[in-house]
């Protein structure tokens, strides 16, 4: 089985969580792209659902697939949001943004209910920080932001090199908020919720892709089946 199949069997297993009457959050990327895809067949035959899409391309593919849209001002929550990622630790934490749309999926995922992750299991390691770490970030002043971002990273105990983003055409990515995204070779990031908190505090910085203690669950493909990995909630959650 070739990794977009995989991919496409942990969006099948996502989907039989899916209930009529739901409101959903559909995420970004390769893998939340055939979630979007197969639920688009369901609703077809039925299923009465509404989504929030996490991108404008999310929006462009539900819209395709004749998923029904909505947004976060006319509905007061979401059921399940239902998204991709670069990476997965033991925890459940994450690295996200590969595909730029890290802001949306953020205030989308935490609007929900529960997160379900779904990915080739690839995707799961002991430890993030492979997976370059995008950090929005508001364009104006951008030398000082840089700045401030090496010297949260010095402070949490990682180093690396940092590039903006470029578009496939050479020019700067900008995201779906109008930002640019700076791109972190961490490496390994030992304590992701500490950097999280340090990068979350730099006025330049909108939003990055560490999404820590906000999914409940990853289902995982792989050549031996489908695994799912539930989050173990902290005591008094
Ligand atoms: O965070 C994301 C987009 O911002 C994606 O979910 C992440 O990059 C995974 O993408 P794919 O399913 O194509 O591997």
């Amino acid at each position: 089985m070739n990794m977009d199949q995989l991919k496409r069997q942990a969006a099948a297993r996502a989907l039989e969580d899916v209930r009529d009457g739901m409101q959903l959050g559909l995420g970004t990327g390769s893998t939340a792209k055939h979630f979007v895809e197969l639920l688009g067949e369901r609703v077809a035959a039925g299923l009465k659902v509404i989504g929030v899409p996490t991108s404008e391309a999310t929006r462009l593919d539900a819209a395709r697939c004749g998923v029904p849209l909505t947004t976060l001002d006319e509905i007061d929550h979401l059921d399940i949001t239902v998204d991709g990622a670069d990476e997965i630790d033991p925890a459940l934490n994450l690295i996200k943004g590969g595909g730029g749309a890290l802001l949306r999926e953020k205030i989308v995922a935490a609007a929900s209910d529960r997160m379900i992750v779904i990915a080739d299991d690839t995707k799961w390691v002991p430890t993030l920080g492979k997976f370059p770490l995008p950090v929005e970030v508001i364009p104006f002043g951008l030398g000082a932001t840089r700045r401030a971002i090496e010297k949260a990273f010095a402070e949490c105990g990682v180093s690396g090199q940092m590039a903006v983003r470029k578009a496939k055409d050479g020019h700067v990515f900008v995201t779906d908020g109008g930002h640019w995204i700076v791109d972190a070779q961490l490496g390994r990031i030992e304590d992701p919720a500490s950097l999280a908190t340090a990068l979350s505090a730099i006025p330049g910085v909108v939003e990055h892709g560490l999404f820590i203690g906000l999914a409940s669950s990853a289902v995982l493909a792989g050549a031996e089946g489908i695994r799912v990995i539930e989050r173990r909630k902290p005591k008094g959650d």
